[in-house]
């Protein structure tokens, strides 16, 4: 059997004992008030310790069934979330991290803090409503004031807990968002002290989480309240024939106990809330695809091309197969989101050609971008130079050289967070790196030479004359390098008109 209805049956179990040691115990009380000689006392004390062990051994089968469960539930979610991220972008970093950690736990909690809970709570009413009119109960009719009082607290406890939650949402992602805003500008943080009140602060996911918690609380207390006024007016028009009949007992103290049994169905209420929007903000993660398309040789041809979204001049221009073309251009003038259009990171407009193959938007698969900031995985120098594995290590060391890297001797040396901190210059030259060994045919490359020293720049340009002998390098560069064997510049404010160094498409 499946774990969640492990879950869901011990849960039940846990329910019916608690219910059936309240129902014979206050029977219990009852009948040895009145009990003649030669009663069997044990009989009942024995069910009741019984009861008590099944009550508990239910309890801890249910935590840990349920905890089992929303752990595994948790990694299959995440594993979900991951698989429908696969060539997708996501444009709020925020929304991710949220639906990452805080969303899909509460989705995958759903068994154990909810469904669970109700299902109980559910099961409970109308079976003893059922069994109190079958065994002629004195005061079973409470028990139908009782669901109809528990429908109506629930309805009201949804409608309201449907509200803090949606406010909760927004609050948790208003936070994320500055968190992240705030704990990037490090650097920046001195300038605040006049201003503390622009740091990110909990209080209002707090204040909502609590207003949760008030919320269930209070139909617990209403839950009480309409249980007490029940058992008054019980009492009140109790006649003489109840007080000798022990199976009188158990309506008042199945009732005084309801909060209990009752209760947890309100928490499970406003969970339900909860599980309602985390739902809607995983499904309504904002992505954006990014197709793989097959692999494209020869030369490439662009027409009125221009990144979409992107405030610059459409380039009409032909890049050779191989050799080394330069995008050069006064900064912002969109050498970086032509790259991003070319290597079909980004939408483009107007037309892309390779050999007479017009191109659809996407990645394609033997052509590599490599970002101005460079990508640095968290992960070992091995798997970062080769993220897919299947390059023999006295490669990787070889680059490593020619990349002037060969002082990182150890490639299982952890890179980023908690492990090896890199300078400007190390992490650029790891990506390149990363570039050569995964032998693209094209690498858009985006200011490699930013922050280098001369030395550096020099021993980079060998690196890609080198390259530029079977493959096609796309550099956008500020800089000068004398070493560099530029076979086309491109100078993009002029983009649309014949560069005395290529030809018109
Ligand atoms: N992610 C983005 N979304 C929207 N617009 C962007 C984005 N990135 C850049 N832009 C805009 O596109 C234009 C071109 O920017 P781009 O980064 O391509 O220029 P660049 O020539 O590479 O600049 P630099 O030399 O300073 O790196 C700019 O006006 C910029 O504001």
């Amino acid at each position: 059997m499946k774990t969640p209805w492990i879950t869901l049956l011990l849960a039940i179990a846990h329910g019916v004992t608690g219910l059936l040691i309240l129902i014979i115990s206050a029977w219990f009380i009852a009948a040895c008030a009145i009990a003649p000689v030669g009663f069997n006392y044990m009989l009942p004390a024995v069910i009741i310790r019984a009861l008590a062990l099944l009550r508990i051994a239910s309890g801890y089968g249910h935590m840990w069934a349920g905890h089992r469960d929303l752990l595994m539930r948790t990694a299959w979610l995440r594993h979900q979330l991951f698989r429908r991220l696969a060539n997708h972008r996501i444009q709020r970093k925020a929304q991710l991290a949220d639906a990452l950690s805080a969303h899909t736990e509460t989705l995958a909690a759903v068994w154990i803090a909810c469904i669970s809970q109700l299902a109980t709570a559910l099961l409970l009413l109308p079976v003893l409503l059922i069994a109190g009119v079958f065994i002629a109960l004195p005061g079973t009719t409470w028990f139908a004031v009782l669901g109809i009082g528990w429908l109506i607290i629930s309805g009201w406890v949804v409608i309201k807990s449907l509200a803090i939650a949606a406010e909760q949402v927004v609050a948790q992602t208003a936070l994320s968002e500055q968190s992240e805003a705030y704990l990037r500008c490090s650097a920046l943080w001195h300038l605040f002290e006049q201003a503390q009140h622009q740091r990110p602060s909990a209080r209002p996911v707090w204040s909502l989480e609590a207003g949760l918690h008030t919320l269930a609380q209070q139909a617990v207390w209403c839950l009480q309240g309409l249980c007490f006024v029940m058992i008054g007016v019980y009492i009140w028009k109790a006649g003489a024939e109840v007080y000798a009949n022990p199976m009188a007992m158990i309506v008042p103290l199945v009732l005084f106990a309801a909060p209990e049994w009752l209760g947890r169905a309100s928490s499970a209420l406003t969970f339900a809330a909860r599980y309602h929007n985390a739902q809607e903000a995983v499904t309504s993660l904002t992505m954006r695809k990014v197709s793989i398309q097959p692999e494209a040789s020869g030369c490439i041809r662009l027409k009125h091309f221009s990144a979409v979204g992107r405030n610059v001049q459409p380039v009409t221009a032909v890049f050779p197969a191989h050799g080394i073309v330069t995008l050069r251009g006064a900064s912002g003038v969109g050498k970086s989101s032509l790259l991003q259009a070319i290597a079909g990171d980004i939408p483009f407009r107007g037309n892309k050609y390779c050999g007479a193959k017009a191109l659809q938007p996407g990645l394609i698969r033997n052509w590599m971008y490599l970002e101005q900031t460079p990508v640095v995985l968290q992960a070992t120098l091995r798997e970062n130079l080769a993220p897919a594995g299947a390059v023999a290590d006295q490669e990787i060391r070889q680059v490593l050289s020619k990349l002037g890297l060969s002082y990182m001797t150890n490639l299982g040396e952890w890179l980023g967070a908690g492990g090896r901190a890199l300078s400007g210059g190390e992490q650029k030259r790891i990506a390149i790196g990363r570039a050569l060994l995964a032998e693209k045919d094209v690498l858009l490359i985006d200011e490699p030479f930013e922050g280098l020293d001369i030395f550096t720049c020099k021993t980079l340009a060998h690196l890609f004359n080198d390259a530029a002998r079977s493959k096609l390098l796309v550099i956008a560069t500020h800089c000068y390098i004398p070493q560099l064997r530029i076979d086309t510049s491109i100078a993009l404010h002029q983009a649309d008109l014949p560069d005395k160094n290529y030809e018109h498409a």
